[in-house]
């Protein structure tokens, strides 16, 4: 599903010298990567690069048979809109929707029709166990339950790539657990490839493998 060759990454300022180098990745579809590594080692900056939000300075990105890594802002967007959901730290729900139209935000931004997009909400909030809250507000939900609707909304319009940065950091550990659980079930059934940045022992060790990023680029790892 995903094939990275030989990417690299430095910020300008930084005396040119890498962030990261050489990072190879091969992921499958139904396939959950943790990715793990120090603080500033660039986590978070690679699923930047791989969604095309960071100009990268050098290598490949395949999706789908796709290269990517000549695409301008606009070819960015459409595939990231279609192709690519995300779950970040912060769940970033909209306050002034209501939940199913969070989780419905994706099938309006590709212009689907508004009662089909309606419908695939409501299902989708069924499959996180947030069947009956589509009319609640954000604010009457938990941070648990938030991070549920922004599941629902990375899944809803079938992306073939989630990329996850620190889904459970905001979470006490047992609604972490649970959240987690719901990832990634939903994942694997939908047969997206999932990208997970994590701190986190537990969630890495429930990925299928867990690769730590250096200078150098990826390499194989024991949940930390
Ligand atoms: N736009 C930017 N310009 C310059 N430097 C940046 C920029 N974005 C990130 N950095 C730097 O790049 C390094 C990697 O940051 P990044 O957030 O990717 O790390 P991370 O591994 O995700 O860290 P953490 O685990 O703490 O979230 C940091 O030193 C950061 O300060």
């Amino acid at each position: 599903m995903l094939q990275v060759r030989a990417l690299r990454k430095a910020f300008h300022g930084s005396a040119g010298q890498a962030l990261f180098g050489g990072v190879e990745l091969d992921l499958a579809a139904g396939e959950c990567v943790a990715i793990v590594g120090e603080s500033g080692a660039g986590k978070s900056t690679l699923l930047n690069c791989l969604a095309g939000l960071e100009p990268v300075d050098g290598g490949s990105i395949r999706l789908a048979g796709q290269e990517l890594s000549g695409l301008d802002d606009d070819a960015w967007c459409a595939l990231r809109r279609r192709r690519y959901g995300f779950v970040f730290q912060a769940f970033h729900i909209l306050p002034h929707l209501n939940v199913a139209h969070n989780v419905a935000l994706p099938l309006w931004l590709l212009d689907a029709d508004e009662r089909a997009a309606h419908g695939a909400a409501l299902h989708m909030l069924e499959q996180v166990g947030l069947g009956g809250r589509g009319e609640a507000w954000p604010a009457q939900l938990s941070g648990g339950e938030l991070q549920r609707v922004a599941i629902a909304r990375a899944l809803v319009h079938g992306p073939a790539l989630v990329l996850a940065d620190e889904p459970t950091g905001n979470l006490d550990p047992a609604r972490a657990g649970a959240v987690l659980d719901v990832l990634l079930g939903r994942v694997r059934e939908a047969g997206a490839a999932m990208l997970l940045v994590t701190h986190s022992a537990n969630a890495a060790a429930r990925a299928d493998r867990v690769l730590r990023l250096t200078g150098d680029g990826l390499v194989a790892a024991e949940a930390p």
